[in-house]
């Protein structure tokens, strides 16, 4: 079907009838008015990453920025938390996929984060039937019938978090005078005109993560397409709430200036680990002393990545902001008590660890393990709804301690195979439209992966790309491991025959074997669905 769109916008996609419900004029014209004002700032902020990234290749480094000295060393708070926002012990997260909306605002979390970004294929229908989902969702009325049960929502459900996409992925589907729009600006436009003035009278409101940011100048665009969007609905300023992941290397060097630029708006930071570390790989990954071990080896008890956590919670906890933890990619093991265990062990120590440290609350991939989160912050929250009180004069991160990247060792065949396997695995399953799998009993999704494909693409060029019996990783041998790695893919994913895990392999081979770093994997793929 056709639809009105404002002068100057085209939509390339298909409008099925159900989609004009949210595609609609009002929309639309945000959408449009957004772009004209923004898209050329979105371009010059993604130039600018880009010249940023060649200074790092030719060996700069990064540190506090001089010229706003004056701002972390100011005292200042964001504006006080709505009630909504209170309590965010536990925060589960998740596709905008229509049951696991329902199941995630039902799952006992206090906060639900739906997401539209790493754990989703951005296709059309995914990002418009996750409009409609959420449409459903803030007005209670989601359902459905599926293998025989329904699913409807409880009484008590948890608060309603949505992640847009990222700076640097487009929406393609839709143009304003001939050029893409951003999908950040499509996903938070079309959410902000159907639900902000619905969630506010149920008496919370529209409150969004915001990812991959990598510098305060980034966060200052958000803010003002907050300010420009509450004015366009009508809303007072500062009703918008977001809490920021700090998810690359930069934006750790900028954690108060990206609270600073918000902080009318501002829900906090969180501690994007995955996207973290994915960050670190791909900011130094010509520098021939910098070369990370097994990716199973870097876990958040390494130095670089202590050093980031501790530093977040400081900064946020001084600044009156909630301070959240990321996610451990443990998921439940079924049909195996034993590894079972261990795993939840795993998601135990994760979410006590943080809670420990005093953050407010931390990410669970699954709803069978909000209980255990949950005991392990309330074993250290009491009935407090949040810690943000616990400051922590005694912590005190050097540039040098967020750039010490350990351990270096080791690098073994198991953890190449195992990078190649999950990389195939996990495009495949993108490509064919689900952008969070299991593997290996792990959440997968485009941060983890990311991270898969970019230590195979360094440790193919970097001196340190050695395995531990001696042999240097090239691209021969990874050439030569992919097809077994994709039979084995084939052999257990549950749509093993799609021709998209084909398809995974040959892209994973050129993106890994070729000299252009891939900024994103999500770019090259995108344009193939
Ligand atoms: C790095 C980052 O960005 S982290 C944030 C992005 N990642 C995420 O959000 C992870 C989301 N998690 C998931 O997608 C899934 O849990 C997976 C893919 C990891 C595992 O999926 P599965 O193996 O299919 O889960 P499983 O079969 O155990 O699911 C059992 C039930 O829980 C539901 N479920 C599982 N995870 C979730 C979730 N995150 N939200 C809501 N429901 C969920 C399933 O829909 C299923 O429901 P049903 O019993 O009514 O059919
Ligand atoms: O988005 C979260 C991450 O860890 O990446
Ligand atoms: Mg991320």
């Amino acid at each position: 079907m056709t639809i009105a769109t404002p002068a100057g916008m085209d939509i390339t996609a298909e409008i099925k009838p159900a989609y004009e419900q949210i595609l609609t004029p009002e929309a639309l014209a945000l959408v449009a008015q957004l772009s004209r004002a923004f898209e050329p700032r979105r371009q010059e902020l993604l130039a600018a990453r880009a010249e940023r990234a060649r200074r790092l290749d030719a060996g700069e480094r990064p540190d506090f920025l001089p010229g706003t000295a004056h701002i972390r060393d100011g005292e200042w708070q964001i504006a006080p938390i709505p009630p909504a926002l209170a309590c965010r012990r536990v925060e589960i997260t998740g596709p905008v996929e229509r049951k696991m909306v329902i199941n995630a605002l039902n799952s006992g979390a206090d906060s639900y984060m739906t997401d539209f970004e790493d754990s989703n294929t951005p296709n059309w229908d995914n990002q418009i039937t996750g409009q409609i989902n959420m449409m459903d969702a803030v007005r209670r009325t989601i359902s459905l019938e599926q293998n025989g049960k329904t699913y409807r929502l409880n009484d008590k459900v948890a608060t309603l978090v949505v992640r847009p996409r990222g700076w640097h992925l487009d929406e393609k589907h839709v143009l304003v005078d001939g050029k893409r729009v951003s999908g950040g600006i499509f996903d938070f436009a079309l959410f902000m005109v159907h639900n902000a003035k619905e969630l506010l009278a149920r008496g919370a409101g529209p409150y969004f993560y915001l990812p991959k940011m990598e510098s305060h100048l980034e966060a200052r665009l958000w803010n003002d397409i907050f300010v420009m969007t509450q004015e366009a609905l009508g809303l007072p300023r500062g009703t918008i709430k977001a809490t920021v992941l700090i998810e690359t290397i930069l934006a750790a060097f900028e954690m108060d200036e990206i609270l600073y630029e918000l902080r009318e708006h501002s829900a906090g930071l969180n501690a994007g680990r995955w996207d973290y570390i994915f960050s670190c790989i791909k900011k130094f990954k010509l520098d021939k002393d910098f070369c990370l071990a097994d990716r199973a080896k870097v876990t958040m008890t390494a130095p670089f990545m202590r050093a980031y956590a501790l530093l977040l919670l400081k900064t946020c906890h001084k600044r009156g902001a909630p301070a959240i933890g990321g996610m451990s990619a443990l998921i439940p093991i079924k049909n195996d008590p034993e590894r079972n265990e261990v795993a939840m062990g795993g998601v135990r120590s994760d979410k006590a660890r943080d809670a420990t440290d005093g953050y407010d609350g931390g990410w669970v991939a699954h709803p069978g393990l909000v209980e255990l989160a949950m005991t392990e912050f309330v074993k250290v929250l009491g009935d407090q709804p949040n810690q943000i009180g616990k400051q922590r004069p005694d912590v005190n991160v050097s540039a040098a301690e967020l750039l010490d990247f350990k351990p270096e060792t080791p690098i073994t065949e198991a953890g190449l195979r195992y990078n190649i396997n999950v990389g195939v695995h996990y495009l495949g399953a993108w490509l064919a439209g689900n952008g969070c799998v299991p593997i290996h009993n792990l959440m997968e999704d485009a941060a983890t992966a990311e991270i898969s494909r970019s230590q195979v693409w360094q440790w193919i060029r970097s001196p340190k790309g050695v395995l531990e019996d001696g042999r240097k990783v090239d691209a021969a041998m990874v050439r030569a491991m992919i097809p077994e790695e994709l039979d084995k893919v084939k052999a257990v994913a549950p749509n093993g025959d799609n021709p998209s895990y084909a398809r995974a392999a040959e892209i994973f081979e050129q993106m890994s074997t070729s000299d252009n770093f891939a900024e994103f994997l999500t770019l090259p793929l995108y344009e193939e669905i």
